[in-house]
């Protein structure tokens, strides 16, 4: 393996089931081209920092994951029930082996992300010692309701969480363990700094740089990513 970044870490939860996707396997391994969506997702953090630890939380039964062709810096943690502790099984054992400064915590799910706009956000995190994530302003009018509308919500603050999320690794651990033990519910790493009293900066995003959830965004990924490479995006 070579020499490993000191400075930050990445963690990307993988061990869902992918439920929402109605695929015959769990998304994150589902083909985009000629690669699945996780070999796309690893590539792109690579291709930010090449020497950086990628760790990735696969779940106990993952019959995929030897098969995958990958750099030679990314392990293996067990996942845990819900990405939240897919998350903590990783930074627990990034605290345990590989002390490191920053932790980025970027979804399987969103191979999308351009390395250029990971690098805005690890700027900003290390310019002002604040954590952040990528995130992107809600564009269209918003509704609330079930059946019929209830209420439009002002959009001018209102912004979609994307992923990487970016926390300095000490911070993170004792956040996310904090909350899961008073049963919080943590759907994101910037909820937990949230709830810890921290501050998270919003850092501009693309918009494109979507989590594969449902069968709709399959088309929609093969598209981009078959963009990103013809524009040699993913390395820039
Ligand atoms: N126990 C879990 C659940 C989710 N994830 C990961 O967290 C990311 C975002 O979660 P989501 O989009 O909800 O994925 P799934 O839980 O697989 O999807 P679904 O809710 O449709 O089952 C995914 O890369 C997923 O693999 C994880 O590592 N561990
Ligand atoms: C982390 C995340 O991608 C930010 O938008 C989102 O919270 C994941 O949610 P999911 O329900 O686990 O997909």
């Amino acid at each position: 393996m070579t020499d490993i970044n000191p400075s930050f870490a990445f963690v990307v939860p993988a061990a869902g089931v992918g439920a929402r996707m109605q695929s015959d396997k769990p998304k994150q391994y589902i083909q985009l081209g000629d690669k699945t969506v996780l070999e796309h997702t690893i590539n792109k953090l690579k291709a930010t920092i090449p020497n950086a630890l990628i760790i990735v939380a696969i779940s106990e039964n993952d019959a995929y994951f030897p098969d995958l062709t990958l750099p030679d810096n990314v392990i293996t943690v067990l996942g845990g029930k819900e990405r939240a502790d897919s998350v903590l099984n990783a930074l627990n054992y990034l605290t345990t082996n590989h002390l490191v400064d920053w932790v980025l915590v970027h979804d399987a799910a969103r191979p999308l992300v351009l390395p250029s706009d990971i690098r805005t956000l690890i700027s900003h995190c290390q310019s002002r010692h604040c954590g952040g994530i990528l995130a992107s302003k809600v564009r269209d009018t918003i509704k609330q309701g079930s059946e019929f509308v209830e209420a439009t919500v002002p959009r001018e603050a209102l912004w979609q969480a994307q992923t990487p999320q970016m926390f300095l690794l000490n911070d993170l651990t004792a956040a996310l363990t904090n909350a899961l033990n008073e049963n919080v519910v943590i759907t994101d790493e910037a909820s937990a700094i949230e709830w810890a009293g921290g501050k998270v900066q919003l850092v501009s995003s693309r918009a494109d740089n979507i989590k594969l959830t449902t069968p709709d965004d399959i088309a929609i990924a093969e598209f981009l990513i078959a963009k990103q490479i013809l524009e040699n995006n993913t390395c820039e």
